[in-house]
């Protein structure tokens, strides 16, 4: 039974959801790097918000961990491409919580347009400072958008709906987007120099870093109110205080800060500041949402190969997984039998799929071709893993469908580019289930593809074959299965034996001795 640990605080849904699922779950929060080092070794899953780091310290110690799943939006706080390199499937829950944070950054724009929280402080205080808190409307004011996207859109509509103007920055909003959304497409320039107030919805990338620079902040409208519900470092925190006291922004909401958890920002007393603790996401409903969705994801991954929302897989639904796995057991040997029989020097592959297999998501084909051909460079290969390291390693991966039915009604077809120019190895599933090897470097065969297989290539010629079968016999190697493929009568055969147990090397060699023989290769599929 796959064992999960939930290591920060969660919806308790969350771990019923587990436990239905049949997966055993733990709940241990609060622990620190080292604890939780100590103990993440024993589960196949990590369930997290933003607490927890996930870092190259703790992968190296997840030696069973199969997937993260973060119950929220942003993965910055998982090292992704390590996680990536290790195998481990990293997944977010992008929807759950965006309703809940767009509204944040609402309530934050009327917190600053009206100074909530500085007028409550007054009053509770005994003040009754009527004078001195004097408001702006937001209604026919302008909304400057950074990030149209799914949080970004929300905040748009209900800006809309406040009958405010909005103007959206974002290089991947398209006009026809823009006018969906009922938004101007604006540039970085035309949007400072037009909003009143600024709502920031990016991640935190290369390109986003400081995109309220100081600089960028003296090209803001005098008078701005500017609000980040999305991530520290977007904005240059010590140029927002200097611009808060000049006055030249009349406001500023952070509920994000470039360093967490914020505890002596240089903002905290500056006038017109408001804070909140990263409770972007803190309601009822989006806890729950994303509490569900990450066990219902996590669970599926585990349990039937489902999935959903990963960041560094291709997705494949819950009813997609079974149809695909055995095209993905295929897949996995076709790479793995190329990637042995070439070696180290392949420079490209093509995956080419026809018939049935070319109506499936061919990325999961593709994944587990790679699976299996990169594990002539390593043991910890897996799907996750192998376009990795195949993109480190510069192998030009190129995917082919063909719409086309053959001579099988479905066929997966692995081309590689090696020492040896271009050479290729198809197989097909037999009942829709066995995968099976039909071609072999341009030669039929048809050929289960077992644990322990030999591959031998001879020059036709009678006689061979029972001179083979005495120096197997004589060596005690029990044949289980025996496939045998020519180009042409008396040219290349090549044959392929399924043994039980294993084959000494020293077996191998003399196999290479035997007359007509040509090349000998121990496969291993297990
Ligand atoms: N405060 C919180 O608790 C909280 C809660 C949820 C999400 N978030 C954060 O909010 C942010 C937005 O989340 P989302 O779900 O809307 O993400 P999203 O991916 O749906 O949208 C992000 C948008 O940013 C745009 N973008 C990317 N690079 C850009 C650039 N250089 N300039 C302008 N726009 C750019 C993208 O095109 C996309 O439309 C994320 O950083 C997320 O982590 C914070
Ligand atoms: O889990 C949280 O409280 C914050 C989540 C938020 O930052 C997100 O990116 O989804």
């Amino acid at each position: 039974m796959p064992k999960v640990l939930i290591s920060d605080k969660m919806d308790p849904q969350a771990a019923q959801i587990f436990r239905d699922r049949g997966v055993e779950v733990d709940e241990i929060t609060g622990k620190t790097p080292d604890e939780l080092k100590a103990m993440i070794g024993e589960y196949d899953g990590l369930a997290i918000r933003s607490s927890t780091k996930v870092t190259k310290e703790i992968l190296d110690a997840a030696t069973n961990l199969k997937v993260i799943g973060r119950a929220g939006i942003g993965v910055d706080n998982v090292d992704i491409p390590y996680a990536s390199s290790k195998g481990v499937v990293v997944m977010n829950t992008p929807f759950g919580n965006s309703i809940t944070t767009a509204e944040h950054a609402i309530a934050l724009m009327f917190a600053l347009a009206r100074q909530l929280p500085e007028a409550d402080a007054s009053t509770q205080a005994g003040k009754w400072e009527k004078n001195r808190f004097m408001g702006v409307e937001v209604t026919g004011k302008t909304l400057g958008l950074i990030g149209a996207g799914n949080i970004g859109s929300i905040v748009a509509s209900r800006a809309l709906g406040l009958k405010m103007k909005v103007v959206a920055f974002d290089p991947f909003l398209t006009p026809e987007r823009a006018v969906e959304m009922g938004v101007e497409k604006a540039t970085l320039e035309e949007l400072l120099a037009k909003a009143d107030f600024i709502t920031l919805h990016t991640p935190l990338t290369d390109q986003t870093r400081n995109i309220l620079s100081r600089e960028n902040i003296a090209k803001c409208k005098k008078g701005v109110r500017i609000i980040n519900c999305a991530r520290g470092g977007l904005i240059d925190e010590a140029a927002l205080k200097d611009a808060l006291d000049s006055g030249h922004v009349a406001g500023a909401a952070l509920d994000v800060f470039a360093e967490e958890p914020a505890k002596a920002s240089p903002l905290f007393g500056t006038p017109n500041f408001i804070s909140t603790p990263h409770l972007g996401a803190s309601t009822n409903e989006a806890q729950v949402n994303v509490a569900l969705q990450v066990a219902e994801q996590l669970s599926d991954y585990l349990m039937t190969g489902g999935v959903t929302n990963a960041l560094n897989m291709p997705s494949l639904s819950a009813e997609e997984a079974p149809k695909l796995k055995p095209y993905m057991a295929l897949a996995e040997k076709l790479g793995s039998l190329i990637g042995q029989l070439e070696g180290e020097g392949i420079q490209g592959v093509s995956i080419e799929v026809e018939g049935h297999a070319a109506e499936l998501n061919q990325k999961p084909i593709t994944a587990a071709v790679l699976a299996g051909l990169m594990r002539v460079y390593s043991d910890t290969v897996n799907m996750v893993n192998a376009p990795y390291l195949a993109k480190e390693r510069g192998l030009d991966v190129r995917e082919v469908r063909h719409d086309r039915e053959g001579d099988y009604q479905t066929l997966v077809r692995v081309t590689v580019k090696g020492k040896q120019g271009e050479r290729s190895v198809a197989g097909s599933l037999f009942g829709h289930a066995q995968p099976r090897l039909v071609e072999l470097y341009g030669i039929k065969v048809e050929a289960d593809l077992d644990d322990t297989m030999l591959y031998i290539v001879n020059q036709d010629a009678p006689g061979f074959i029972g001179r083979l079968g005495t120096a197997l016999g004589a060596a005690d190697v029990n044949i289980g299965t025996f496939h045998l493929g020519r180009r042409d009568q008396g040219g290349e055969a090549v044959l392929l034996l399924s043994v039980d147990g294993t084959v000494d090397k020293a077996v191998v060699d003399d196999i290479c001795k035997l007359s007509g023989v040509k090349d000998v290769k121990l496969l291993r599929f297990a």
